[in-house]
């Protein structure tokens, strides 16, 4: 299976986000699955490939044009393909992945989590969505999703597409199911 993680490019993170990264990419790679993620060697994206890349998994890096114009380096041993930009990204990721996991970010992370959560929904693509809940970070949107729904303003429970976990091994096992 393709397993794309969403994730912060922030570095200078609480050890924790590193950890639960590291933790993720090696488990993506140990039971035998590739990683896609977005390409660079910064914050939590490197973290989770250079874990996969030890535990000698399959990496598919997605970089951009722009990004890489600018100096940002792609994680050593993985395979890069390189992208317009954000947009072309975006989709090339989803395109290439059977299943989708967002780790703490920022703008970027949520982008990606909420563009292939509605293409679930609206059954553009048909894959699993899964949040690595690491500290409760993820606990302030699953209440707002939920407050929608329960408002009436979630046309579908959006915990029918999307599953909420603390450690990779559950998260894992629940993409394989
Ligand atoms: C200017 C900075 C970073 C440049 N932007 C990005 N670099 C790497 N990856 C990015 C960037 N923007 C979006 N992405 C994708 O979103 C996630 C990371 O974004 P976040 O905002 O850090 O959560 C990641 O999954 C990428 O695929 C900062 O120096």
């Amino acid at each position: 299976m393709n397993i794309c993680v969403f994730c912060s490019s922030s570095s200078n993170l609480d050890p924790m986000y590193t950890e639960a990264a590291d933790a993720l990419g090696r488990e993506i790679a140990r039971r035998g699955h590739a990683l896609v993620f977005g390409g660079y060697d910064m914050g939590l994206m490197g973290a989770v490939a250079r874990a996969a890349v030890e535990e000698s998994g399959r990496v598919l890096g997605i970089t951009t044009e722009g990004l890489s114009a600018k100096g940002r380096a792609a994680v050593e041993g993985i395979e890069e393909e390189c992208t317009v930009d954000l947009s072309a990204r975006k989709e090339r990721m989803v395109e290439l992945s059977d299943a989708f996991v967002s780790l703490p970010g920022g703008l970027g992370t949520f982008d990606e989590f909420f563009s292939v959560i509605s293409r679930v929904k609206a059954g553009e693509i048909e894959a699993k969505s899964a949040l690595f809940d690491v500290d409760g970070f993820f606990a302030p949107l699953a209440e707002l999703l939920d407050d929608a729904t329960a408002r009436g303003l979630n046309s579908t429970d959006w915990r029918a597409h999307c599953g909420l976990f603390g450690n990779a091994q559950e998260l894992l096992d629940w993409i394989e199911a």
